[in-house]
């Protein structure tokens, strides 16, 4: 049975799936929601995620939604080892602050800054928020310190959201050049993970070019 995946590839959460399953190698059975036309909000969709947020899975009448809930459950599910997820109580815990401060803060940093332009509702971002952006790089500089990947010495599926959210808000804030471990951590996801290009860069250049066009237009 095919997993139904409802995505839209400029979403850093649904490219931060995309990753995983390239890295799983696992086929799915791709459903375009289109934000813009808030096809989100169509009451098919509600009923399947009250949340109305992409990404979301149905694998066989299972059904997930939140990028790091579902990248959790793939691996669990179809990964040949748990490297990408280790079952070590220790390793697992560092992942899952990793991917608590991803959703909770990072992202949310790109949402509150972003939003209001996707939605016609500004054409520039307020000082205040984009100064902000200087002490979170600061904090994933520091989790990166002395460690190749975000939740240590291997890839996991915390760099999948990283690195899905980093790529999009860097090029929108390219004060990240001051932050030396950053800059060599997305170097190194681009260089390692699979199929990087059509699974993250393609979205991602979508996702700043419109945000680009708009910050423009002020
Ligand atoms: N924490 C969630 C965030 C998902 C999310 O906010 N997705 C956005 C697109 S980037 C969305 O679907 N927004 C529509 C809405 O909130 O109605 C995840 O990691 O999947």
């Amino acid at each position: 049975m095919t997993i139904d995946f409802y995505y839209m590839d400029i979403s850093p959460p649904v490219r931060a799936v995309n990753l995983c399953l390239a890295a799983l190698n696992l086929e799915v059975n791709k459903k375009e929601i289109n934000l813009f036309n808030r096809e989100n909000l169509e009451p098919a969709f509600i009923q399947l995620n009250p949340q109305h947020t992409i990404p979301t899975i149905v694998d066989d009448g299972f059904v997930l939604w939140d990028s790091h809930a579902i990248n959790a459950y793939l691996v669990s599910k179809y990964a040949k080892d748990d490297s990408l997820y280790p079952k070590d109580i220790q390793k697992r815990a560092t992942i899952d602050q990793r991917l608590h401060f991803e959703g909770s803060v990072l992202f949310t940093h790109g949402v509150r800054c972003f939003l209001p332009l996707f939605f016609g509702l500004s054409k520039t971002i307020p000082d205040d928020q984009r100064n902000q952006t200087d002490q979170y790089y600061e904090m994933v500089d520091k989790f990166l310190e002395g460690k190749p990947w975000i939740a240590g010495d291997q890839m996991t599926i915390a760099d999948f959201s990283y690195i899905s959210t980093l790529s999009g808000l860097t090029q929108i804030f390219p004060s990240v050049e001051k932050y030396k471990n950053i800059c060599t951590y997305m170097e190194l996801c681009k260089q390692n993970m699979k199929d990087y290009d059509s699974a993250n860069q393609q979205g991602v250049d979508k996702y700043v070019g419109i945000l680009k066009n708009i910050l423009q237009s002020e």
